[in-house]
């Protein structure tokens, strides 16, 4: 059943900022900025562009969802979010999940994301399987980010969002290793760790691998390596993407 989307009014947008400002306290506090990020992303990249299905509507708060393998360990996020969600009712999970998202990435040294409220909650779940396999590699990205309606440039700079956090065998199957050696830190380090190979300690995953063997990919990996300005402004402009998608700003 789908709701219906919030008013913005100037009470909404004031209600976001109180919304933001305790946010960035719990993530601080918490140190939770890596799983919030992939919750946003894990609600968002469900998104099918040409049946206009899935993507940031807040359905991955469901068990149905939530209990997919691939969103395994987030459930841990959920509940994180819903302390916020409890003081701030009015806010959609939907905006809620993606303004954690923005403020994982602020409070960590990276990029301004301009966030745009108003996004409605859906309690109807995508089937399993639209998030990309890991295990996979360029033409699996493709596949996935393009029916997205992402673009090659958008899969090389989301994928520096490993620049935070680790993996965890518990959820993924994946050694507990993150990918640079500040998984606290919004930087460009994930594209320099890309370049230089494998690293004692430090996690590279298939489809992190794929950006560096296909061409088109790595133009973009070295591009970011050099120029970290060049990256902050690629990141912020896909993550806005990402978090926008389906979704028509009022
Ligand atoms: C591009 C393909 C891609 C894949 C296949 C992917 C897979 C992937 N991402 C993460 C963790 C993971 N992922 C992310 C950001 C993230 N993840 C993500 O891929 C999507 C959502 C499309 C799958 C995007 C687009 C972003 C962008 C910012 C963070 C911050 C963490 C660390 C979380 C933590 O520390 O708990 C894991 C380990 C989960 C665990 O064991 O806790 C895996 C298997 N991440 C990818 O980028
Ligand atoms: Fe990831």
């Amino acid at each position: 059943m789908e709701a219906a989307a919030p008013v913005v009014d100037c009470e909404y947008l004031k209600e976001i900022e109180r919304t933001r400002r305790d946010l960035r306290a719990l993530i601080s506090n918490k140190k939770c900025a890596p799983i919030m990020l992939r919750l946003a992303w894990h609600d968002a990249g469900t998104y099918d562009a040409k049946t206009k299905t899935g993507g940031p509507n807040g359905s991955i708060r469901n068990e149905e969802e939530y209990s997919h393998g691939a969103n395994n360990g987030l459930k841990i996020a959920i509940d994180l979010c819903e302390e916020v969600k409890s003081k701030h009712p009015r806010v959609t999970y939907a905006d809620l999940y993606q303004l954690a998202g923005v403020v994982a990435v602020e409070v960590t040294g990276g990029p301004t994301i301009k966030f745009v409220p108003g996004r409605k909650d859906s309690n109807v779940s995508p089937n399993e399987g639209r998030l990309p396999d890991a295990k996979q590699g360029p033409s699996h990205l493709r596949d996935v980010f393009y029916r997205m309606g992402l673009s090659d440039k958008d899969i090389v700079a989301l994928s520096g969002g490993h620049t935070l956090g680790k993996a965890h065998p518990e959820r993924s199957g994946f050694d507990e290793k993150p990918w640079t050696n500040d998984p606290l830190k919004f930087d460009n380090s994930y594209f320099l760790e890309l370049l230089k190979g494998d690293t004692d300690g430090l996690l590279q995953l298939p489809t992190d691998k794929a950006l560096v063997e296909d061409p088109k990919f790595r133009y973009y990996v070295e591009l970011y390596a050099k120029d970290e300005e060049a990256f902050f402004n690629d990141y912020a402009e896909s993550h806005k993407k990402l978090s926008e998608l389906g979704f028509t700003p009022p």
